[in-house]
């Protein structure tokens, strides 16, 4: 079975790209949504004790915790220690559930895949890029984003242009969608070419 691993800088358009791989017939697994499961659940005591105040109805509060974040990179490395650990256990498990079902391919989504080493868990790389102005004005049109905010995460993100040099496909989706999602299509054809072409042994 092919992993391919997604990844992008935050606006990039990493999530888009994802539903249309999914709507291609590529099974994915999408870290951003893990961590929002981990938070209305088994993370979200862990998080809380770390980080006092961020439990609200039983679910950890984004914004609060990302207050409690904001200029504290050790509060980040404290967090990734909760969260990381389980985000991968959650992975481990998709990737067992569709290597039972014969999947040929699967998506795993990965917001911080070199940043983490993710990419010795993958045979591919797709990075989503865009010229950074578009970056920019899609994060800051965001609500509850900052100028701060922004900087800081891209401070915590492998640069673009490194993500680029590393990718063996590249979504540039800096044009209309229909055409990233033609892209998308070209990439999931080109894979199944490769792979039926015995390329991927290994995989
Ligand atoms: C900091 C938090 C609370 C902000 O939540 P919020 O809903 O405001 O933003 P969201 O999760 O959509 O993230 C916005 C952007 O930041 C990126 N990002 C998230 N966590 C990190 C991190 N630890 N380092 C670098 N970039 C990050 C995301 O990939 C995305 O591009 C949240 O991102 C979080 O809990 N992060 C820690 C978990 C984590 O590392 N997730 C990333 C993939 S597993
Ligand atoms: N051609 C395009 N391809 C992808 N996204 C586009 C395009 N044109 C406009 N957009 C818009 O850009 C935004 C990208 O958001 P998306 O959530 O996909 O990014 P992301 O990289 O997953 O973000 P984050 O890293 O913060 O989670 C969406 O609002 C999307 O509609």
């Amino acid at each position: 079975m092919l992993r391919i691993g997604l990844t992008g800088s935050i606006g990039m358009g990493k999530s888009t790209m994802a539903k249309f791989f999914a709507e291609a017939g590529v099974p994915v697994n999408d870290s951003d949504a893990v961590v929002h499961d981990l938070y209305a659940g088994e993370a979200a005591p862990l998080v809380d004790a770390a980080f006092p105040g961020t439990l609200k109805n039983g679910a950890v509060d984004r914004q609060e915790l990302g207050r409690q974040l904001a200029g504290s990179p050790d509060g980040f490395k404290r967090l990734e220690a909760i969260v990381h650990p389980l985000v991968r256990k959650r992975e481990a498990e998709f990737i067992e559930r569709e290597q039972q079902r014969s999947a040929d391919m699967v998506l795993l989504d990965i917001p911080l895949l070199f940043e983490t080493g993710a990419q010795s868990r993958v045979d591919v790389i797709v990075v989503v890029s865009c010229d950074p102005q578009i970056q920019r004005e899609r994060v800051l049109a965001r609500s509850g984003m900052t100028v701060e905010k922004f900087n800081m995460i891209l401070a915590r993100q492998t640069p673009d242009a490194e993500k680029r040099a590393r990718a063996d496909y590249v979504i540039d989706t800096g044009h209309s969608i229909e055409t990233a999602r033609k892209r998308v299509a070209e990439i999931v054809s080109d894979l199944r070419r490769r792979l039926a072409s015995g390329e991927f042994l290994n995989a």
